[in-house]
Order: structure tokens, then sequence, then C-alpha cells
């Protein structure tokens, strides 16, 4: 039976009430597992992985396949405290799919659900991959091997949702779509002493203020304004009292650039002023970064004109149009190694990604897989 728009929306709600972070998605794998055997299963074969134990691999036989066309959702949520008040909140304390992941996921369902029902011309592959917020599950699936033999996507297509669009609209471009993110991790290891007696101690606390402030002036005074990049320190943890100085000092970040040259310009950046004020204040500066697989998410041009082609002409399809983004995204280290698209799916909400209070309008379920899966018909219908 093909799931209607009212079951679509209780899916995602229950999806919802369970968010999960990076790579201790259990529930919600289980809940998709539940979900997708609850399909017709004449064409299907779903796959669990060991060696990426949350992650769930689905294909769909063709009738005549000519391609196995990939489809990706990412699955995880964030550490942030719900504040929506809705009755379907999370309930599970301090985390929340504040960007959007349940959508993604009932979208993926819907379009599976209808390919179950409908066997499609080509292979299909739904990849339900954990760990997007962080700790990059696509490269890890990638570097497990999981796209091996049958496995393998000839081309791969994925979205993700944006409040700022109109529910259920499309939006596309050529090129970049993403920015590639590195995370940074710095840890700053001075001497510890009492508030009283500064001299005798080295302060991470003043330390990292100053390197902070520093920071700050990698996009204002080192970048070409033309380009752009973004350097956030989102997260900053030093020391335990009042009166008692500092002796270690941790600053969690992340750094964004449309492309690879800009994120390493950057790195270097910020590689030169931890080495400074590590000399400057005597104390030992480890700075970590890691790239992950958060890659720029370059669109193919070959499918991305297709897609976008197809969704302007689409009957009951808003497309729009946009500008680049500077979100991040591990699908751009899967669409370095396979061709495909990202797209975004209009949510309208007034709250913005990775916010407490975001509120997708639940209206783009069903137009996302109406859009999706007409998408696909039309590509499979194309000889090359
Ligand atoms: C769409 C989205 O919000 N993605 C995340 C990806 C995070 C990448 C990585 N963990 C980092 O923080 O650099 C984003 O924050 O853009």
């Amino acid at each position: 039976m093909v799931l209607d728009e009212e079951q679509l929306i209780q899916i995602r709600r229950h999806l919802h009430t369970i968010p999960e972070l990076a790579l201790h998605e259990t529930m919600t794998h289980e809940y998709l597992l539940q979900v997708v055997r609850s399909f017709k299963q004449d064409y299907l074969e779903i796959r669990e992985t060991p060696e990426l134990p949350t992650a769930l691999f689905v294909r769909v036989k063709g009738t005549a396949p000519q391609r196995t066309i990939g489809y990706r959702t990412d699955i995880d949520a964030l550490p942030i405290t719900e504040q929506t008040g809705l009755p379907f909140a999370s309930q599970h304390p301090g985390v929340m799919h504040a960007c959007g992941h349940d959508i993604h996921m009932t979208v993926a369902l819907g379009v599976l659900n209808y390919f179950a029902e409908h066997q499609p011309q080509d292979n299909l592959l739904f990849f339900f991959q954990p760990a997007e917020e962080s700790d990059y599950g696509g490269k890890r699936a990638y570097e497990a091997g999981l796209f091996a033999g049958k496995w393998r996507p000839d081309e791969f297509y994925g979205l993700h949702d944006n409040p700022d669009l109109p529910a259920g609209a499309i939006g596309c471009r050529m090129g970049t779509l993403f920015a590639g993110t590195t995370e940074v991790n710095i840890d700053l290891e001075g001497q510890g002493g009492h508030a009283a007696y500064p001299q005798d101690a080295n302060d991470t606390v003043v330390a990292a203020a100053a390197l902070i402030m520093q920071v700050q002036t990698v996009i204002s005074r080192s970048i070409d304004p033309i380009q752009s990049g973004v350097v956030t320190l989102g997260k900053i943890r030093g020391g335990e009292i009042r009166n008692v100085i500092a002796g270690h000092t941790r600053i969690e970040g992340t750094i964004r650039g449309l492309t690879q040259a800009m994120i390493e310009s950057i790195d270097d950046r910020l590689r030169d002023l931890c080495a400074g004020i590590g000399r400057s204040f005597n104390m030992k500066v480890n700075l970590e970064l890691n790239q992950g697989g958060y890659w720029p998410v370059e669109n193919n041009p070959q499918l991305t004109k297709f897609f976008i082609n197809y969704m302007k002409q689409a009957p009951n399809v808003d497309f729009v149009e946009t500008a680049p983004a500077m979100t991040g995204e591990d699908f751009g280290f899967l669409l370095a190694k396979f061709p495909g698209t990202m797209f975004w799916l209009g949510v309208d909400d007034d709250s913005q990604l990775h916010s407490a209070t975001l509120t997708p309008q639940e209206s783009a379920i069903k137009r996302g897989v109406d859009a999706i899966t007409g998408f696909m018909e039309a590509r499979m219908n194309k000889e090359e």
C-alpha cells in the first residue's frame, strides 16, 4: 500500500520523538527497519552492516536496469534541548532533530515505499546514513567498503531541508551547493594555580581569550573579501571554579569555505595563530583539524542540469535557483566518489536549522516525495 500524507506525517512525528546523536542511532535504526519491513517486499533487499551498525541499506530491484540510482538520507540529531512545545517533541533529554533529519528520513521512506509498490526500471539504492552532524558517516560507509558490487550507486541524490524556502519547494544550483568544513579542536595546556598567585601559574583562560580574538581576524584580514569563509568557535571550556587558575582550556569550532583551497588557507592561518599563542604565553597549544568527510558539496554538471530542468517543468513543483550555502554536509564526500546532486526541500519556518524551535512544515514531506519520485521516473527513462 502506498503511504498517504497522514501516514507519512505519523512516521515523521515518531522519528521526531526519538532523536539520537551521531553513531548512536539505534532506536532510529530499529524503527526504520520496522517501517521498511512493513512495505511490500517483492523487489526489496534489506541489508544491515555490522561495520556501521546504525546504517541501513535497502535495494530495489529494477525491471530492466541500466544503472543503480542511489538516494541518501541522514538519520542523526543534535545535542540541543527542544523548545518547540510540540506534542510530539523529543523524548530524549538534550537531543533534538533540530536539522530536520526526521523530515529527510520520512521523505526517503516515502520514495522507497512508492517504488516498493511500483517496481522501477533501474535499480535503486537507499542509504540511511548515520552521523552527518559529526563523525562523517558517509565517509565511514565508503571506507568500510559498503558501496561495493551491487551496492554501488552509479549516481547519488540527497536533500536537505531549508526553512527559508516555501514548504515543498525544491532548491538547487549548478556547481557548489554547500561549503566544505573542518572541525577544529584546540587544547591549551598551561599551569593551574591559586587565583591569588598568577605569577606562579600559566593561565589558559587568558591565552584562550587572546587566541579567540586573533581568530576573528582570519576572515576579515587574511581572506580575499570577494571570496568567503567562516570560522565559528562554538564551544569553550576551561577551569572549574572562580578562584583557581585554569591549567587547561579546550575550544571547539568549525571552519567553512566554498572551495578546498579556501578551507586549507584558513586551516593554515589557524595553525600559525595557535603556534604564536603557544610561544607568547609559553604554553602548549594543541590544534587538531579534522575535515572528515565534510568536503564541499559539488553537484555533477550533467546530472544536475537534468535534475534542474526536470524540476523546472514538473507540474506541482516550485523550483528555486539557490545561492551556495555555508552549511556543511558529508554528502560532499560521497559526491566526490559518485556523481550526483544535492538539493534543498523548502520547509518554511521562521526558526533556522540548528535552532531549538525549528518546526518544519509537514506539508513539505508529501510534496518532496512526489517531486523525487517524479524525477527518478524521468531519469530512468533517459538513455545516459
Ligand atoms: C546541514 C548542516 O547543518 N550540517 C552541519 C555539518 C557539520 C559539519 C562538521 N561537524 C562541522 O561542524 O564542521 C553543519 O553544521 O553545517
